[in-house]
């Protein structure tokens, strides 16, 4: 999947009245949206339970300290600094991905009175247009599986602050060595940090193959595809790990409430399809908390 087939399911949801947001369309250009059409109930519900899943994550960590660092790893077109840009718990939030990326985000974010009015008045814009510096809000430009993490990182965090590093659908598009080159970097720089990784997953079996070729038929590859692997971030000093399913999420996560409120917006034949489908995605995280002020449960 890329950032805009994201952007485009999320819109989708969005107008379906799943999730609500009302930066998201701010980022799709003229062009795309006249590309975007409605996407599939099962695809609606997956994307549903994707946000509230790592949106529920997020107010945990954020509900366990008074002041927190957020940073975004292939954020791509992702809203939630703007979704959470009243939430004055959050102290820095930064983003990185390619270059290309960024500077097709600030000309949104310029574009936008909406967008830039969430930022701080002290916004310097440099690199040719790909890097947005503000005193909460950094959008860096880099390629991640060759970055230098303490130059690109360093100068915008403090170590001491418990820190939440979002990866939404990136550590897949990357070999493996560069995302555990990433994961020792995160497990050994930051005293209380908790690593959330959301990605295809169970890929062994007939429909997650199936899954995999038909990306591959769009000419998507996904060299760090993977089963989860718990030794992988107790081996990048992060000391707990564990994963779910959406499935699982879905069941025990997402308030009766919530469940009966999306069942109203659209008929949903493909109970069976949509099961199989997130059981094929996951959230899996790394935590470490030297000062025990990070508490996250799913
Ligand atoms: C599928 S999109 C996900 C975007 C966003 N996280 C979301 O979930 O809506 C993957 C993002 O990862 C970025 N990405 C992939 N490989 C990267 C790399 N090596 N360095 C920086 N960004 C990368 C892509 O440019 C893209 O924006």
């Amino acid at each position: 999947m890329t950032d805009m087939d994201a952007i485009l399911s999320r819109l989708s949801a969005i107008q379906k009245g799943y999730i609500e947001d009302p930066y998201t369309e701010l980022f799709v250009g003229r062009l795309s949206r006249s590309q975007q059409v409605p996407r599939p109930p099962v695809i609606n519900r997956g994307t549903h339970i994707r946000t509230y899943a790592i949106d529920n994550v997020i107010n945990q960590f954020l509900s366990s300290t008074s002041r927190a660092q957020i940073i975004s790893l292939g954020s791509g077109s992702d809203t939630r600094f703007w979704r959470y840009s009243g939430d004055d718990r959050i102290f820095k939030y930064i983003e990185v991905d390619f270059d290309e990326l960024t500077s097709r985000k600030i000309m949104h974010i310029r574009k936008s009175d909406v967008l830039s009015s969430k930022l701080d008045e002290d916004v310097v814009i440099e690199a040719g247009g790909s890097r947005l510096l503000s005193n909460r809000y950094k959008l860096l430009p880099t390629d991640l599986r060759t970055a230098d993490l303490n130059a690109l990182i360093n100068p915008h965090v403090n170590h001491d602050i418990p820190t939440l590093v979002l990866c939404e659908c990136v550590l897949v598009y990357m070999p493996q060595d560069a995302s555990n080159r990433i994961l020792r970097w995160l497990g050994q720089s930051f005293n209380d940090v908790l690593v959330l990784v959301y990605e295809m997953t169970g890929i062994d079996d007939k429909f997650g193959q199936t899954m995999l070729r038909n990306l591959k038929a769009r000419g998507v590859e996904l060299p760090g595809v993977s089963t989860y692997d718990k030794d992988k971030y107790i081996e990048a000093g992060l000391t707990k790990s564990d994963t779910r399913d959406l499935e699982y999420i879905r069941n025990t996560l997402v308030s009766t409430k919530e469940k009966e409120r999306i069942s109203k917006l659209e008929i949903l034949d493909e109970i069976e399809e949509l099961s199989l489908i997130l059981q094929h995605y996951s959230i899996s995280w790394g935590m470490k908390s030297i000062n025990n002020t990070i508490n996250v449960h799913l």
